[in-house]
């Protein structure tokens, strides 16, 4: 479970992050809506430690990731907008990599059969990488969070230019993980997807948490409304 207590996070007099309190629980998917510069990639970051709070705490399940950088690292999988993959490796080899930097060792009949089940086409798995479109590359990302059996999925923007398909067969494979009891925060500007997909919706303004409610509490069109409101006030 991924848990943030009043975290905050100063440049200087500049509050990109002021006193958020989240929870995200097994099985959760919790999108955070929010303009640019609102303070979501921010919060992304925060949990992988890649920044420090200047407040608060950010916890994986219970664990602090400031003092425990390496074993709350263990329990998650990242995804940023453009997941860095080798361009020369293929999908497979790419997969074999970062799996081995995780220290797991996986057959490539399990490494195929995890890149498939993430929706990577058969006839792609050993073409090289600079051939695939992004949302391929996202599925790779899927793959990847599989394999380290991650139980905290970190999400920044990944469907972000991904045509409809795309980015509709992502949110099945997020779906996927949900059912698998995965706890998952993913920044987005895709109002559309936030509904249809998470399970959670926040919106942040200016570095708080505006709002936060469960999506099946609110229609389309009143998220809408709601975050357009926010946006012009
Ligand atoms: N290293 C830094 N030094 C100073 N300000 C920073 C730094 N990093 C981020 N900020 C500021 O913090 C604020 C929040 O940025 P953040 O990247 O979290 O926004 P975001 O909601 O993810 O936006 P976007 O939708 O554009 O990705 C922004 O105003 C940004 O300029």
């Amino acid at each position: 479970m991924l848990q943030a207590t009043e975290l905050t996070k100063k440049y200087g007099k500049f509050t990109a992050l002021n006193a958020l309190n989240l929870s995200v629980k097994k099985g959760d998917i919790f999108c955070l809506l929010g303009a640019n510069g609102a303070g979501k990639s921010t919060t992304i970051n925060l949990f992988l430690n890649f920044i420090e709070p200047t407040g608060g705490k950010a916890t994986i399940n219970a664990l602090d990731v400031t003092q425990h950088g390496k074993a709350t690292k263990k329990l998650l999988s990242y995804i940023p907008e453009n997941l860095m993959l080798y361009p020369n490796l293929t999908g497979l080899e790419n997969l074999d990599f970062f799996c081995g930097l995780g220290g797991k060792s996986y057959s490539k009949d399990h490494l195929e059969e995890l890149l498939k089940q993430s929706g990577l086409q058969t006839n792609f798995l050993h073409k090289r990488v600079s051939n695939y479109s992004k949302g391929m590359r996202q599925k790779v990302g899927i793959a990847l969070a599989r394999a380290r059996e991650a139980s905290v999925l970190l999400l920044d923007e990944p469907t972000s230019g991904l045509d409809p398909k795309a980015s509709n067969e992502f949110s099945e494979l997020l779906l996927d993980m949900k059912d698998k009891g995965v706890a998952t925060l993913m920044a987005t500007h895709d109002l559309f997807r936030a509904k249809d997909t998470g399970t959670h919706i926040g919106i942040m303004k200016e570095g708080i948490l505006i709002e936060q409610f469960a999506s099946d509490d609110v229609s389309f069109q009143d998220l809408e409304k709601l975050y357009l409101k926010h946006m012009h006030n």
